[in-house]
C-alpha cells in the first residue's frame, strides 16, 4: 500500500515562504554553555496600560490577545535607542504535556511559551510595516511550567471556552497587566531571529527570560483541550 506521507509542518515552509530558508529562524535551541554573558547592555525597561479592553482572539493556532493600539513601551537591553510598543501577545501549547514550547534550553522543552509582540515604534508606522523590517520586532518569550495557578494568565484562560472555533473573539475589560506574565528575575537570552511562523520574516529580536513562569496543570489542560498542537478539538 503507498504511504502517501503529507508534509504540512515546517519542512514545506521553505516552498511558501522564502524567508524561512534564512540565517536566522526562530525558534532555537538556547545552548547556555555558549551564551556569552551579558555585556555592558542597559537595563530592559517596560511599561504597559492596565485598564483597556482587550480582545482574545483564536486565530487557529493557541490563542492571541490584541492589545487594541493601546500605549505601552519597552526599550534598553538589546534594543538601542528605540522604543517598541505592545501589540498583541500570545501562547504556543503543545499537545503533550512538557512539550509546548517553541525555545528549548539545553535541548529541554517546557510545556508552553508566552510570547509578547512589540514593534518599532521610533522607525516604523505600523506593526504590519515593522514585521517586515530586520530591526522592527522585539518578543519577551517566557517559559511556562507546570506547577502553581497563574491569577493573571487566567483572566485569559477562562475565556477560552468562548472561543472555541477559529476566528472567535470575544473582547474583556477586565484590568490585566502584561507585565504580570513575565518572571520575577528578569535575567534573560537575546538574539536576532525570526517570527516562529509562517511567513518567518527575520524581523526578530528575541528576548527570552531565563527563568520559567509556573501556570497548573489544570491551565495547561484547558489550554490543551481547546489547542492541541496549535488545532481546535
Ligand atoms: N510566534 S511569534 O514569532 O511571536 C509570531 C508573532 C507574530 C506572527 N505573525 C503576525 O503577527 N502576523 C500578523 C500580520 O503580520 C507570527 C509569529
Ligand atoms: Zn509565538
Amino acid at each position: 500500500v503507498p504511504v502517501v506521507i503529507l508534509i504540512v509542518g515546517p519542512a514545506t515552509w521553505v516552498e511558501k515562504f522564502p524567508e524561512a530558508r534564512g540565517t536566522r529562524q526562530s525558534p532555537v535551541d538556547i545552548v547556555t554553555s555558549r551564551a556569552s554573558s551579558g555585556g555592558s547592555a542597559p537595563p530592559l525597561v517596560w511599561r504597559y496600560s492596565v485598564n483597556h479592553p482587550r480582545s482574545v482572539v483564536n486565530p487557529g493556532y493557541c490563542w492571541r490577545v490584541d492589545e487594541n493600539g493601546y500605549d505601552s513601551e519597552l526599550r534598553g537591553g538589546p534594543l538601542g535607542s528605540d522604543v517598541y510598543k505592545l501589540q498583541q501577545w500570545h501562547c504556543h501549547w503543545g499537545s503533550v504535556n512538557g512539550e509546548g514550547s517553541e525555545h528549548t534550553v539545553d535541548g529541554r522543552a517546557f510545556s508552553g511559551e508566552l510570547h509578547l509582540v512589540h514593534w518599532n515604534t521610533s522607525k516604523y508606522n505600523s506593526f504590519t510595516e515593522a514585521a517586515g523590517q530586520p530591526d522592527g520586532l522585539a518578543v519577551l518569550g517566557v517559559l511556562l511550567m507546570v506547577g502553581s495557578k497563574h491569577d493573571e494568565l487566567d483572566k485569559v484562560v477562562r475565556l477560552l471556552p468562548y472561543i472555541q472555533h477559529k476566528g472567535d473573539k470575544v473582547t474583556f475589560s477586565e484590568p490585566l497587566n502584561p507585565a504580570n506574565l513575565l518572571p520575577k528575575r528578569i535575567a534573560y537570552w537575546t538574539y536576532p531571529g525570526s517570527l516562529t511562523t509562517p511567513p518567518c520574516t527575520e524581523s526578530v529580536t528575541w528576548i527570552l527570560f531565563k527563568e520559567p513562569v509556573q501556570v497548573s496543570a489544570e491551565q495547561v489542560r484547558l489550554n490543551l483541550c481547546y489547542y492541541v498542537n496549535g488545532k481546535n478539538v
